[in-house]
């Protein structure tokens, strides 16, 4: 997509948390924890999910969406990077997510969570108000580090088919993403389908910020 005709420019790197992603021709397997995996020829994405607080289910999410399967245990996580080939809107991104510690309101953003990053995921439980109280906290934290007023992200409410313990409302996420001008949807990391949609939207949102409107939505110069 980068380098075909039509009214893309080349991609300009920016931060993001989380996850890594670069744009390829050709599918891959993914591989979990290949921190040896070489970058691709082409350029090179990075984003980074940053998880608030622990438990909310990042790890499950991102095991979900690179290996299709949900884990019901809980392991606290230090720091895993994940390579999966995914297709959005016909175009093949080979995303490099690193899935980060769970972090509190007292954490110290990680420098290295704004080095080359191109977009965040920041995700809640929404059977935890301390879970949504966090990651508040570390969107802001997020713009101090980037030194920016606005960074690609997607705020995502997980654990979604937990009806009986919700207590954040649908509304109440949608809102704070509103204010964020970021993405937002609810997930469970049950659900295949659900988690994958949540790294396709932030891939999209990193192409909104680079200028490069989904295929529908662009509009290109009639010669
Ligand atoms: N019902 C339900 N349980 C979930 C969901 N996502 C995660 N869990 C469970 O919640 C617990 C914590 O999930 P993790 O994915 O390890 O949470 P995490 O946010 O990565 O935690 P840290 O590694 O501490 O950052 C596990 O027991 C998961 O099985 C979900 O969508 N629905």
């Amino acid at each position: 997509m980068l380098h075909s005709k039509g009214c893309r420019k080349p991609w300009q790197p920016m931060w993001m948390v989380n996850m890594t992603w670069s744009k390829k021709s050709t599918r891959q397997c993914s591989q979990r924890n290949d921190r040896t995996a070489r970058p691709s020829a082409s350029t090179t994405r990075k984003a980074s999910l940053e998880v608030e607080e622990g438990a909310v289910g990042k790890s499950s999410l991102t095991i979900q969406f690179v290996e299709g399967q949900f884990v019901d245990s809980y392991d606290p996580t230090i720091e895993n990077t994940f390579n999966k080939m995914v297709n959005v809107k016909g175009q093949d991104f080979n995303l490099q997510l690193v899935d980060t510690a769970g972090q509190d309101e007292y954490s110290i953003f990680p420098q290295s969570h704004s080095m080359d990053i191109h977009g965040y995921v920041l995700v809640y439980s929404v059977t935890s108000m301390k879970s949504f109280e966090v990651v508040q906290v570390l969107h802001d934290k997020l713009l101090d580090m980037v030194g920016k007023i606005q960074v690609p992200t997607v705020l995502v409410g997980n654990k979604k088919d937990l009806h009986m313990e919700r207590v954040i409302k649908p509304e109440e996420g949608k809102k704070l993403a509103d204010s964020w001008g970021a993405a937002f949807m609810e997930s469970s990391a049950k659900e295949n389908e659900t988690a994958v949609e949540v790294f396709k939207r932030i891939i999209l949102e990193m192409e909104k910020a680079d200028g490069n409107a989904p295929p529908e939505e662009k509009k290109c110069a009639v010669m």
